[in-house]
Order: C-alpha cells, then structure tokens, then sequence
C-alpha cells in the first residue's frame, strides 16, 4: 500500500528531525536524492545544460543545494532567482561555490530554450493559489523548449493535498518528492502534471502517522483477490445479483453480468428485463425475468446500469436497498437515489456509489478540484462507500479512509466501460471484501484490464471483460495464461 500523506503530516513529521539533525541536514538529504535523479536522468553530467527556476523558500533551496552538486560533476548550472533576496542563504552559497551562475527572471529565456534539464524549485509544500508572475512565464517558456522537465517535491502551481491547479503550472517530465508521496501528485489535475514519480527516503517514515489515503499495488489488490481452494463450491466463493439493462436495451446487463463472471466465476444470477439477452450471452448466468425477490440467495447485488428510472425501475431499487445485503448503486439507480437519498441512508448493510462527476453533482454540489474531498464528504453524509470514476477514480468511506486508483488508460472513457466496473466490484463485495476494499480494488484490475485492452488499440467495453482474466494474472504477478506453480 502507497500512503499518500498531507502537507500537515509532512510537516508534523519533520519536525522532530529538524530539531534533532544538524541545520541543514534534511534538505542535504532532499537535494542528495534529487542530484541523483537528475544525474540518472542526464546520463552525462559534463556539459549538460540545466537551468533551476529558484523560488524564495526551501524549494529553492533544494533546488541551489542539489544545482551545486550537478555543477560540481561538470555540468553548466544557472540558477533564475525569481525573488534574489529571498533565495535560500546557504543553498545560493553552496550553488556559487560550485561555481554555478545566476540569472534574473527578465534575461532567462534564451537559457531555458536551450536547457537539457530545467528544476522546478519555484515552490513546494508550502505554496498556495496559483502561480505568481513571472513563475508563470518561465514554466511557460521552459515547456515550450527542449528540457527535461523535474519538478522539486511538488510540481509549482499544484496543490500538493488536493491536486487542484487553479491557472499555470510546471508540466513536470519527472517529479522528486521527499518523504512521502502527498495525495496532490496522484489525483485530480496534478495528476496530469507530475509525470513520474520518484520518492527520495529523507528519514521521515516513522514519524508519519497511518495514512488515511492510499494507493493500491499490484501485490495489494492480488492479496483480496483469494484464489479459490479445494474446499471451495459455486455458493462459497459468494453469490452476486445483477440488476442491469432492459428488453430494449440488454448491453448494459450482458456486460455487467459478463465482468462479474469473469471476476469471481462462482455463480452470477441475474434479476430483470434484459433476460435474454444476458442469457444468450452467458449461459453461465443463472437468469430470471422476474424481480430481485425471484433470483435466489445471494450475498450482494448490483443494481443500476442501463435499468431506466421509471416507476418498475424505482421499486427495484427500493427493493434492493432494502435487503441487509451490501448493494452496489450505480448510473440509472444513482439518478433515482439521488432524489431519495434516504434510501441508502438509512440502510445498516454496506452500499457502494459509484458515480461520474454528473452522477455526483445530483446528489447537491459539485466535484470541484478536490476530488477526494468531494468523495468523502459525501460517503459521510449518506453513510456509504463512494467510488468517484474519472482520471484517478477515487473512493472514500463514510470513516474518512480513501483510495487513489493507480491504473487505467485514457481510452477507458467510453460507453460501458461503468457497467464492467460494477460487476467488478459486485462479485468482490459478494465475495466478502469490505466494502470500501471491494471498489478499490475493483477499480484497480479494471485499470489493468483497460491497459490489457488498449495495447491492441481503441477498447471497447466488451474487450475488458474479455482481458479480465489476463489483467487479474497480471495482478497477480503470473504471466497470462501461465499456471500457478503446482509445488513439488
Ligand atoms: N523543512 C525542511 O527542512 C525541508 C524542506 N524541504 C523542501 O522545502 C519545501 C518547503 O519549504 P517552505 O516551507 O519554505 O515552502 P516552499 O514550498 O518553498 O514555498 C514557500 C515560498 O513559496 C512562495 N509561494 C507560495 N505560493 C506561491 C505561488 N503560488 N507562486 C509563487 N510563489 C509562491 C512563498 O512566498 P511568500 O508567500 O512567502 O511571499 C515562499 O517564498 C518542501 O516542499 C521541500 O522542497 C526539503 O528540503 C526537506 C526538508
Ligand atoms: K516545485
């Protein structure tokens, strides 16, 4: 699991070791780390080209301490102050030792156009709003040239807790963070400008608290997705109950059912009007026309993809919700919850939403550009889990804790690709995980499986239930169609 950690929990756990290292000791350690990425990167240090953009705090001064030790290696090193009072004391001396130049902000262009690597020292954790002059201008300049792009702890313009980027920011090719990874770089907006990631280890672990937000690894999410024993019967891998499509419209039913299959093939039943259309796709499916009531046991449904949301489509819902089983809520059947919201407040069993944006702003206010607050601020007003789709799908708890989804591809933004999702997560909250756990994990193999199905081009929804099986191995560390060892 990948803490994500706030700016305060950085903050709180530095503190400690600033008052007990030597001044100075930890941002050696931060610019150590971040001279060896840049020199990885450069390949040849001699008579590369490297500009720092140097902001009036310890951003800055990472960036002249770890300038100076690219200078000292032989590369030409100039340093745009962009506030020369403010520079950090010892790392502007440290950086002219090394025999490093500076510039004003006025006279850097030529300089940034023909950089190797530019380093975005302009502003870290502590920066708020959006860019000042002339950092705008020099982001803009430095991206429209040649560099590699790295970008010091945070990229300069994103909010480092939220993501959010109101107005310019760096385009970072890479970004070095200190510490520990703070949510801002792997979700919403910031996603988009941190490029990849390094993590540099400055000592700061153990005094970090339990992180309330994390991001799932492949071993994670292999780790709830149990392998079926000897023991093991179609029930006990659990029962999911799909509600999903109509006569008029099944696709929407086929595919649900299909990827709840695909996940945990113990058994799928499947309650509605898009009957014979998932019959005929999956005569695995044990398939009833009627009412939820008439499928059979089962240990959690899904219910809402392609339904409609006339009076029939309402009273399934309800009929759904109230079970004491855990419910996964999407697409037509949010539509209806989000104008009886009491529906899924008053439920004691697990449910899970799994919203877009437009889905979400039903239920009363915006997403905006802090995506994870959004999130959790709604799993704690209706008491449920809330999986927010979009570029890093986030979910939330109604206790708070939170996941950043790691995988997928942009091509996953297409017609169905929600109704794979659901059935995803139904068969692992059938097959016990909680609930939370369940969508988090469910949004990670469906990212795997996008990036399965968009190596041979333009996916369409059927294809990721096709590359579940394939993207669950891969999650789990096998190679396709290759078998788990059979021991001695
Ligand atoms: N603590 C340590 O020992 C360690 C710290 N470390 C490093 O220090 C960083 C934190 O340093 P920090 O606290 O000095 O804040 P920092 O991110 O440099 O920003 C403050 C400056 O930015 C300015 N500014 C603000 N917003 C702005 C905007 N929108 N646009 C433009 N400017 C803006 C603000 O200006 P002011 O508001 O004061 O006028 C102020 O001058 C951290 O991210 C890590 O890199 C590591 O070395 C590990 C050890
Ligand atoms: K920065």
């Amino acid at each position: 699991m990948i803490g994500l950690h706030t700016v305060a929990e950085v903050r709180a756990a530095e503190a400690p070791l600033l008052a007990a290292l030597p001044e100075g000791a930890l941002m050696q350690r931060a610019a150590t780390g971040l001279a060896t990425v840049c020199l990885r990167l450069l390949g040849q240090a001699y008579g590369s080209r490297v500009v720092l953009l140097v902001g009036a705090g310890g951003n800055g001064g990472d960036a002249l301490h770890a300038g100076a030790r690219l200078a000292s290696r032989g590369a030409r090193v100039t340093a745009v102050l962009l506030d020369p009072e403010r520079a950090h004391p010892a790392g502007l001396a440290a950086f002219r030792r090394a025999g490093g130049r500076t510039l004003a902000p006025e006279a850097a262009g030529p300089a940034l156009d023909r950089a190797d690597l530019v380093l975005d020292g302009i502003v870290g954790i502590g920066g708020s709003g959006s860019l000042r002059a002339p950092a705008a201008a020099l982001v803009q300049r430095a991206a429209a040239g040649p560099a590699l792009m790295v970008a010091v702890d945070v990229p300069s313009g994103v909010d480092a807790d939220t993501g959010a980027v109101e107005g310019a920011a760096f385009p970072a090719t890479q970004t070095v963070t200190f510490g520990a990874v703070k949510p801002g770089l792997v979700v919403g907006a910031g996603r988009g400008y941190t490029g990849e990631l390094h993590l540099v280890d400055i000592g700061l672990a153990e005094h970090l608290p339990a992180a309330s937000t994390s991001q799932l690894t492949d071993a994670d999410a292999a780790a709830r997705l149990p392998l079926p024993d000897a023991d093991d019967d179609k029930y006990s891998q659990g029962v999911v109950g799909v509600v999903a499509g109509s006569a008029i419209y099944p696709g929407a039913g086929v595919l649900c059912t299909g990827a709840a299959l695909r996940t945990r093939p113990g058994l799928v039943r499947y309650a509605g009007t898009a009957a014979d259309g998932v019959r005929s796709a999956w005569p695995e499916a044990i398939v009833t026309d009627g009412r939820p009531g008439d499928a059979g046991r089962v240990q959690a449904w899904v219910v809402g993809p392609g339904m409609g949301t006339d009076d029939d489509a309402r009273s399934v819902l309800a009929e759904v919700l109230a079970t004491d089983l855990p419910v996964l809520v999407d697409a037509d059947a949010l539509t209806m919850l989000a104008r009886e919201p009491q529906l899924v407040r008053r439920r004691a069993a697990p449910t899970v939403l799994t919203p877009h944006e437009r889905e979400f702003a039903r239920f009363g206010s915006e997403v905006g550009a802090d995506r994870l607050g959004a999130a959790r601020a709604l799993a704690a007003d209706l008491g449920a889990v809330v999986l927010l789709k979009g570029e890093a799908t986030v979910v939330a708890d109604p206790a708070g804790t939170a996941f950043v989804n790691g995988t997928g591809t942009p091509w996953l933004a297409t017609a169905g690709t929600g109704d794979v999702l659901s059935g995803i997560a139904g068969a692992l909250l059938a097959g016990g995980l909680p609930a939370g756990e369940a969508a988090a994990v469910a949004a990670h193999v469906h990212g795997r499986a996008g990036q399965a199905a968009a190596a041979a081009g333009p996916l369409l929804a059927g294809d990721l239930v096709r590359h579940l099986p394939e993207a669950i191995s891969r999650v789990r560390g096998q190679r396709p169609g290759g078998l788990p060892d059979s021991g001695p």
